[in-house]
């Protein structure tokens, strides 16, 4: 049997005391006694905050997810909002996804907020992300909390956190955060609840969510074309069977068909592998279904509802999955036509995406007369700018990673809205003889074909941590000169905030907070990015080609030319 490394064994025994519960403790010793692999991984390090609050697998020990991390969590939180807000009354807003464990894990976090004096509103059942960042300032939180670890594999659960304007933590607040949770003790976790601060919301929060929904992701497309489109909805056993099929009842759009066999919600997604819509696999029921209804658009939201599939019918009539950066670039253009068509474009108003995301959405945002900004990975940024430029209209935003976040009502992406949206423009497509798919490739003739594929590389646990690092290491000692026969011009690193232009070696810096992620640009219009996910044990290769598209007829071939030199890319730069 392996030895147990003394570090580890110290932090375990810290378990062993009377902080925690008998069940706790039977587990620990179980791990000491017969698997010091899983005790090490278990305690090696804190569970961390990362692009979507803090996630992890569920178990005992600091770095798991359990009712002593989030005990702590909540604890630390509950200390920095009193720091934070002196002398206000406090309020949370607490939501909890489909997950094994999510129930009972809101209701400790809403124990130790109500606990510590502070008004807690709990959602009686599952209910999607987006819902809790609208709620947060609809009823004037400071805070809000989702119990879910979003798109992960079931044995994973986690923490997100709201600010008062309704956008996940950001810094300087998350750094503060994680030193208060960081210097408690688990003793100091007051866990005695308070019930008469716990109160149970719903009904009066659906009602305007919906409304809301409604009004942000709906447009003038008429009543008879949403109801000559044929969609076909899964909530993948998640949190959105709780509200889009009666928003888009609501909306109008009365031909949905569900799927049935995933409608439940289920914390081990019996019927997918993994419940992530990024995964064409996830879709397969649905698509399924979408055959044997002749369906236009197939929809598929992840567990906590704030990401969505979209797939439709090309033009030989078979069904495509777009990818985030097609999604986005579809929703983008709409929205802009619908404010051009409005009136509304004036000057002061902005569209946002990812350093990581297409190029093109840029060319097509700035087409419009309107400003487009660049941020970090995570719509926890996007949120961001809303709240820093005040003066400005956010229309809305996007990236790679599928998702999309319509106006700035709901603060986080949102796939309720997204859903509807989708939907509406594949109505108004419809009725003027188009499809949304060839609407795309439009854009594509416009403003250049790019193609993007993304590259995740699994590498789990403290090995796969320290290859992670180290894989980015050796890029930046031995960078990428050429890829597919074209020059790098350019290298970007937002670890340091240089961008290096290497064609006359000088260097300017990024005016963005620091991240660990490279970018490499070739004089051919190649951009490849490099960073260790934020949420899983993954690291990320973002590819992005172009090339000029001069008719609609033509995208087959050009995408195929552009396929074959990703696959080159792949080759070459070893990515798997
Ligand atoms: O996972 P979700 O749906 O909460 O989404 C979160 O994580 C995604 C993946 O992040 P990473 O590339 O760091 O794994 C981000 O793209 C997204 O903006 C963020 O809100
Ligand atoms: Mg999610």
């Amino acid at each position: 049997m392996a030895t147990v490394k003394p570090e580890i064994l110290q932090k375990a025994k810290r378990w062993l005391t009377d902080a925690f519960d008998a069940d706790t403790k039977k587990e620990v010793n179980r791990l000491i006694e017969e698997d010091p692999k899983e005790l090490e991984e278990s305690f090696y390090k804190n569970a961390e905050f990362g692009t979507g609050g803090m996630r992890g697998v569920m178990g005992v020990g600091t770095n798991r997810i359990n009712k002593y991390t989030l005990g702590k969590n909540t604890q630390g939180l509950s200390d920095y909002l009193k720091k934070s807000f002196p002398g206000k009354d406090l309020k949370v807003a607490i939501a909890y996804d489909c997950r094994n464990n999510s129930q009972s894990l809101a209701k400790v976090v809403a124990d130790v907020f109500s606990a510590n004096g502070i008004k807690v509103f709990l959602f009686s059942e599952l209910r999607p992300t987006p819902e809790l960042s609208f709620a947060v300032r609809k009823l004037h939180c400071q805070c809000g909390i989702v119990l879910t670890a979003s798109h992960n594999p079931p044995e994973y659960n986690g923490y997100k956190v709201y600010w008062e304007d309704g956008g996940q933590l950001v810094p300087p607040q998350d750094e503060e955060l994680v030193e208060t949770i960081n210097n408690l003790e688990y003793e100091a976790i007051n866990f005695n609840a308070n019930s008469e601060l716990i109160q149970k919301i719903d009904t009066e929060v659906d009602i305007a969510f919906a409304e809301a929904s409604v009004k942000n992701g709906s447009f003038d497309t008429s009543a008879e074309a949403r109801k000559n489109i044929k969609i076909v909805f899964t909530s993948l056993h998640g949190t959105s069977i709780t509200m889009v099929p009666e928003v888009l009842e609501k909306a109008g759009f009365t031909n949905v068909n569900l799927v049935e066999e995933q409608k439940e919600p289920n914390g081990n997604f019996p019927t997918v592998k993994s419940p992530n819509p990024e995964e064409p696999a996830a879709l397969k029921m649905a698509l399924e279904l979408a055959e044997k209804k002749k369906a236009d658009i197939v929809i598929g939201t992840d567990p906590d509802c704030d990401r969505l599939g979209v797939a439709v019918r090309n033009n030989k009539g078979e069904m495509v999955l777009l990818n985030g950066n097609q999604t986005m670039l579809i929703m983008t253009w709409f929205l802009l036509e619908q404010w051009k068509k409005q009136g509304k474009i004036k000057g002061k108003e902005f569209m946002a995406s990812t350093i990581v995301s297409t190029p093109m959405l840029q060319k097509l945002v700035e087409d419009y007369g309107v400003k487009y900004m660049e941020v970090l990975t995570g719509f926890k940024w996007i949120a961001k700018l809303i709240k820093d430029h005040p003066a400005l209209d956010f229309i809305g935003g996007g990236e790679e990673s599928f998702g999309y976040m319509v106006g700035d009502f709901v603060r986080d992406k949102d796939a309720v809205t997204s859903t509807l949206l989708a939907c509406e423009i594949a109505a108004s497509m419809k009725a003027e003889g188009n499809s949304l798919y060839n609407k795309l490739l439009e854009l594509y003739t416009k403003y250049g074909l790019y193609k993007e594929e993304l590259i995740s590389l699994v590498k789990k646990g403290i090995e796969g941590e320290k290859e992670i690092k180290q894989m980015l290491i050796d890029l930046r000692e031995n960078p990428w000169s050429e890829v597919d026969g074209e020059k790098v011009i350019r290298v970007e690193d937002y670890k340091s905030s240089k961008s290096k232009n290497l064609r006359d070696n000088s260097e300017s810096d990024i005016d963005i907070p620091k991240s660990n992620v490279l970018i490499y640009y070739t004089e051919g219009g190649t951009k490849i990015a490099a960073r260790p996910s934020g949420t899983e044990p993954k690291i990320k290769f973002y590819i992005s080609v172009n090339t000029s598209l001069d008719s609609v007829e033509n995208y087959d071939k050009k995408d195929q030319e552009l396929a074959k030199k990703i696959s080159r890319i792949r080759k070459e730069l070893n990515l798997g």
